[in-house]
């Protein structure tokens, strides 16, 4: 394992959510109340001092109760959210699936948007171009590809997003229960594509409260507990005492 390049790396990260009190009643009056600081907050210490490295084609599972920290874990390491302290060292390119088509713009069609997130990712038109039918295919959205997103159900939205997220091979996926995205069928072929990104050497950061789909696939395992890394090790080792703790 130590020989092995270290593909993330997570040190002594600590996020603190502030959590305001107050009802305030229109946005001018917040930002009176802004400027005035007199807005009550409580701080909510959300992860607490985290670190743990995983090495390249390590498949890396992510356990803990409701509200242990483990999205907020993930959208750090996918550089979505900003930590109160440490720091993240991610090497390669990654497709975070979670939030799917959380960059989508409510009025543009699915086909606008396949362009506006393909950037977001960090491609070029060009390539989004020759990716454009196998996406579109991929999310079977029919007709409603140049239809504005605004029309578009939940399912429909996270379709076109895993489809977008995937039409390249990541060298990094950090995926949080985004097997659970669309109806079952849209799930088989979301589990299919996973397991082709998974083949050959792709590091993954996989969160999910289905602990026989993390035993499947994960060859290492941390457990957040309240904000706190309670173990890391081998998959099987963790997992039993994660069920002991229940
Ligand atoms: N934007 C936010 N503002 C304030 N508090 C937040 C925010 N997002 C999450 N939290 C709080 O931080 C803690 C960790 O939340 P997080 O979503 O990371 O947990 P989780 O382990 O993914 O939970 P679950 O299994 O329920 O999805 C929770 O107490 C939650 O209420």
């Amino acid at each position: 394992m130590h020989s092995k390049k270290i593909v993330i790396d997570v040190s002594n990260v600590s996020m603190t959510y502030r959590l305001y009190q107050e009802k305030v009643d229109s946005i001018k009056e917040y930002f009176v109340k802004l400027v005035k600081q007199e807005l009550q907050f409580k701080e909510h210490n959300a992860l607490n001092n985290i670190s743990f490295q995983v090495a390249q084609g390590e498949i890396m599972g992510v356990v803990g109760l409701n509200g242990a920290g483990k999205s907020t874990l993930l959208k750090i390491v996918a550089g979505i959210l900003k930590p109160s302290s440490g720091s993240i060292n991610v090497n390669g390119n990654m497709a975070p699936l979670i939030e799917l088509g959380a960059g989508f713009d409510e009025h543009l069609t699915g086909r606008e948007n396949i362009y506006l997130n393909g950037s977001l990712l960090g491609h070029s038109n060009k390539f989004m171009r020759a990716m454009e039918p196998d996406i579109i295919g991929f999310a079977e959205l029919g007709h409603f590809i140049d239809v504005p997103i605004k029309n578009y159900s939940s399912g429909m939205k996270a379709r076109l997003g895993f489809s977008i997220a995937t039409c390249t091979k990541p060298n990094v996926l950090i995926v949080d229960e985004v097997l659970s995205v669309g109806d079952f069928k849209f799930q088989q072929k979301c589990q299919a594509r996973m397991k082709e990104l998974l083949e050959g050497g792709t590091t993954v950061l996989f969160v999910s409260h289905s602990l026989g789909e993390i035993e499947k696939i994960c060859d290492r395992t941390i457990w957040i507990d309240k904000g706190q890394l309670k173990m890391i090790g081998e998959t099987a080792h963790v997992l039993n005492k994660f069920k002991d703790q229940e």
